[in-house]
């Protein structure tokens, strides 16, 4: 996938400004093909990517926002959907996450029915409802190949308390925007941050919204 190529490092002690600003981990789940890439790279970079490659692992995307004033940085991870791609990383993953955005693809009945297993992967990790998590159907563009109706999806998201969008990341325009989608998401933690400033018993969940693990450790920052 080419964004592997905006990657880069941070080298010790060439930290940039932003790298104080808060950081909210947001990671991106779903079952491969439902555009968690095409998501992530839209709110990101602003557009539809030419074209994608399965996610091997994980790709990290950030995007400096501004809520009231503060500069924050939203941090993508866009997980792999395919197991075979996921075993080595999934531990990383679900490390120090403040939001979940599930992903399932309305052309796909299949990805829809996937979310329990996927929902109860993200309990195991310690992130239950305590955490902002949001759905996302994808695909709204293909409304003629349409297999997931809103009102299943909203049932669905009801019954996990959890908000639904359904969007496109191809073409938006009609359904609602990607950025507007991973803003909310934000939104809610920006105004959540007393809450999220303790750790929950046995520290399994998110850490107080500060520096990331990754930036402590000096690591990967995407400038996409
Ligand atoms: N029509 C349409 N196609 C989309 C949309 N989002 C993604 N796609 C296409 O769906 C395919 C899969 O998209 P990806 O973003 O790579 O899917 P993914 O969920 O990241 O897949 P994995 O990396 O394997 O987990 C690609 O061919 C995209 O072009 C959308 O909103 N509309």
């Amino acid at each position: 996938m080419e964004s592997s190529l905006e990657l880069t490092t941070s080298l010790p002690g060439t930290y940039p400004p932003l790298l104080r600003s808060r950081i909210f981990k947001i990671i991106v789940i779903g079952d491969s093909g439902v555009g968690k890439t095409c998501l992530t790279y839209r709110f990101c970079a602003g557009k539809f990517p030419d074209k994608t490659e399965a996610t091997i692992g994980v790709d990290f995307r950030e995007k400096v926002i501004e809520i009231n004033g503060e500069k924050i940085k939203v941090q993508l991870w866009d997980t792999a959907g395919q197991e075979r791609f996921r075993k080595s990383m999934v531990q990383h993953y679900y490390r120090n996450v403040h939001a979940v955005v599930f992903v399932y693809d309305v052309t796909n009945a299949a990805s829809f029915r996937s979310l329990p297993a996927w929902i109860e992967e993200c309990r195991q990790h310690s992130l239950g409802q305590e955490v902002p998590r949001i759905l996302v159907g994808n695909k709204c563009d293909l409304q003629h190949a349409l297999q997931v109706g809103t009102e299943l999806a909203q049932k669905f998201a009801d019954s996990h308390s959890m908000p639904l969008f359904e969007t496109s990341a191809k073409n938006p325009d009609d359904n609602d925007h990607v950025e507007a989608i991973f803003m909310t998401v934000a939104h809610k933690l920006k105004s959540q941050k007393p809450l999220m400033l303790s750790q929950p018993p046995g520290g399994g969940g998110a850490p107080p919204l500060g520096k990331s693990e990754e930036e402590e450790e000096g690591g990967w920052s995407c400038n996409c």
